[in-house]
């Protein structure tokens, strides 16, 4: 039965509570021990301890001099970073001293080289104790948390966790995610036309997975058929080829598929017949928002989950970074992101009971909606920093929370 599209419908959901089901819906896989060249992109299962100080000696902070009690001081010595000779300063001495070399024993100060007045195997120059001298334990102690579990392990913290001594992390295993896209009319190379369609959504899955905190897993291409789609997704997973750069691979090695397409109700959208046919239990049967009110969230009888992403290509932006990143994030070990609010100067138009998703631009002055945001372009989206979350009302919103498109940025402020 067709439904007026200015009425909410019955068994959609609100895009909060879509959000909280698909985070909800996942299990997390058990923690492992990964080398740290293997863990990026995974979730501490456990907090980061120290096994030793850092630093573990005194270290000079500066190239210049290392000096005891008042001056002039003479040169008895250098000190190299690589240095390991224990050398000990008297009053009145010094020692030539690289950055990050361990001060001598006895040292009260270290001068810089641009501070230093050099008189054959004199130095001259103003002191102050303590000064350019990194304390031993100055960044944690042996046995200190310097990190809580569930953050994740990006650059900085895989550099820390070296700096720290470590050589294996305890982790939650990245998911991985595979997409299957469906639509006989989609082609793979040159422009749109009569029954021709661009698929703009293979392309752009790969990068959102990664940037998700994902392992990306095959992305096949489907014709619109029953049966294809319900062999692709069930336990063997094998999908039909059809694509041109499809890597090798099934699906049974994924933790989420997602499905592009055939998400409607017209008579070549499968997924929910097939999601039936083979006994899967349906959490989100479409959302309140727009675009990418057909999405879906289903978890398959052998717990593999699929979501079910609306052909139009914003609204499977949406959709993707709606339930599909509050999935992984589940899957990954972490909470559902918090988002952060901005003021949108000038307002904009809310949907009476519909969560509108608005492409904007985030500037000193707030969110800037771009224009270009209907379901079927990418424009506005390719140009923007995130989808305002415009809440359902009768009037503007002046402000709103920000989805990021980019899914992957540390989040702040939310
Ligand atoms: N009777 C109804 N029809 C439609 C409804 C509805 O509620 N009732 N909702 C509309 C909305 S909103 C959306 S979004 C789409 C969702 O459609 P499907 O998920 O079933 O996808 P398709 O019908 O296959 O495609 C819709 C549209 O998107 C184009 N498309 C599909 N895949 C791609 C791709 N990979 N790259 C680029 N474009 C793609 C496709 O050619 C169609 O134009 O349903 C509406 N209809
Ligand atoms: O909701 Mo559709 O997903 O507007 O394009």
């Amino acid at each position: 039965m067709t439904q007026p599209n200015d009425l909410p419908r019955r068994d959609h959901v609100s895009w909060d509570a879509a959000r909280r089901v698909a985070h909800l819906v996942g299990r997390p896989q058990p923690a492992v021990s990964r080398a740290l060249a293997d863990a990026a992109g995974c979730v501490l299962a456990s907090p980061l301890v120290s096994p030793a100080a850092v630093p573990p000696v005194d270290r000079s902070a500066m190239d210049g001099y290392a000096i005891r009690g008042p001056g002039p001081w003479r040169v008895i010595a250098h000190v190299a970073a690589d240095s390991a000779a224990s050398i000990e300063l008297a009053d009145g001495q010094a020692c030539s001293i690289t950055t990050g070399a361990a001060v001598p024993a006895g040292a009260t100060s270290v001068i810089r080289d641009e501070d230093i007045e050099l008189d054959g195997h004199w130095v001259r120059g103003p002191s102050a104790p303590g000064k350019h001298i990194r304390r031993a334990g100055e960044e944690c102690q042996a046995g200190e948390v310097v990190l809580p579990a569930g953050v994740v392990v990006d650059g900085p913290v895989l550099g820390l966790a070296a700096s720290l001594g470590l050589n294996r992390l305890t982790v939650i295993p990245q998911p991985v995610v595979a997409a299957l896209i469906t639509g006989d009319e989609l082609v793979h190379q040159g422009t749109s036309g009569p029954g021709r369609v661009r698929d703009a959504i293979g392309p752009m899955l790969p990068d959102l997975i990664t940037r998700a905190g994902a392992r990306l897993g095959p992305i096949q291409h489907l014709p619109d058929t029953r049966t294809a789609l319900a062999e692709a997704l069930s336990p063997t997973g094998r999908p039909r080829a059809g694509g041109p750069t499809e890597p090798a691979g099934g699906l049974s090695g994924a933790d989420l598929i997602l499905v592009s397409g055939s998400s409607a109700a017209g008579p070549a959208d499968h997924l929910r017949a097939v999601l039936s046919e083979l006994g899967a239990e349906l959490v989100v049967d479409g959302v309140d928002c727009r675009p990418g009110h057909p999405q879906a969230v289903a978890r398959l009888g052998d717990g593999r989950l699929v979501v079910g992403l609306p052909g139009n290509p914003l609204a499977a932006l949406s959709a993707f970074l709606t339930v599909g990143v509050a999935a992984i994030s589940r899957l990954r070990g972490l909470p559902l992101p918090a988002l952060a609010v901005a003021a949108i100067p000038g307002g904009v138009a809310c949907h009476p009971h519909s969560t509108r998703l608005v492409p904007v631009r985030v500037t000193g002055q707030g969110a800037v909606p771009v224009g270009h945001g209907g379901s079927a372009m990418l424009r506005g989206a390719a140009g923007a920093d995130a989808l305002a979350v415009v809440e359902p009302g009768p009037a503007e919103a002046i402000a709103a929370r920000l989805l990021p498109l980019d899914p992957g940025a540390r989040p702040w402020g939310g």
